[in-house]
């Protein structure tokens, strides 16, 4: 089994909390005691009002809690604050590291994107982040992405740094392999889950064959 875990980011607009809470809930019992178990629950809704942040995040961070999931908010550090949550996502266009930790504490889990930079990711590293992120490896229809990554930057991170690498981007059970060969500390993904034609929980056993096979 490899030591790569699943990090879950939600889709970018959930209609209906009540109903998608019930999905997760699916979904965290799906993965629990296997190599999919989720280690951490993105919740990254875009171009909403922080009222409906905060109405998701009540409604997901009890289900975290209870399977011992890390609950981070995408973008907003005063939200993930005011939520709860165990901290925040912020990308090169959004609060910076520093401010973000001082509105979170030194407790909080921050982890910053670095696209394929390496000089991005030591720089975030050196300042106390919690993770980096890389990507994006593959094509993906969540997010408009401009950057790509290769699974070469993931082998240089995990062996000059302690600092845990999160690979993002198009990723699926298919396609994981290499970047978990790699080095990948986290594999985040989203629409390999949330889009998948059999439903979010056949999703997950694929992904547990994945990550359980040998590094
Ligand atoms: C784990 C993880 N990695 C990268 C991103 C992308 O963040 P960002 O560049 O700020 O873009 P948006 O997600 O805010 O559109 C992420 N959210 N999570
Ligand atoms: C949110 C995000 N950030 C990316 C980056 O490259 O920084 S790619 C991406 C989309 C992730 O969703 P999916 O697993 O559906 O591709
Ligand atoms: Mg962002």
């Amino acid at each position: 089994m490899t030591d790569c875990q699943l990090y879950l980011i939600t889709p970018p607009a959930i209609d209906d909390v009540d109903a998608f809470a019930s999905l997760y809930a699916d979904v965290l019992a799906a993965g629990a005691d296997t190599p999919a178990q989720i280690a951490c629950l993105q919740l990254r809704l875009k171009d909403v009002p922080d009222e409906a942040v905060l109405r998701a995040a009540d409604a997901l961070l009890p289900l975290c809690q209870r399977f011992d999931v890390a609950f981070l908010i995408n973008d907003h550090p005063h939200l993930a604050r005011k939520a709860g949550a165990d901290g925040v996502h912020i990308g090169q266009s959004d609060t910076p590291y520093d401010e973000a930790r001082k509105i979170l504490g030194p407790d909080a889990s921050i982890g910053v994107t670095c696209h394929n930079s390496t000089h991005l990711a030591m720089e975030a590293g050196e300042a106390g982040a919690d993770y980096v992120a890389f990507g994006a490896f593959y094509p993906t229809g969540t997010k408009q992405v401009v950057h790509r990554a290769e699974p070469d930057i993931l082998d240089f991170w995990s062996k000059a740094t302690t600092v845990p690498c999160v690979a993002i981007g198009g990723i699926t059970p298919d396609n994981a392999a290499p970047l978990i060969e790699a080095g990948a500390d986290f594999i985040a993904v989203s629409g390999a889950v949330w889009n998948a034609p059999d439903g979010p929980v056949a999703a997950m056993g694929r992904f547990a064959a994945v990550l359980g096979n040998k590094r």
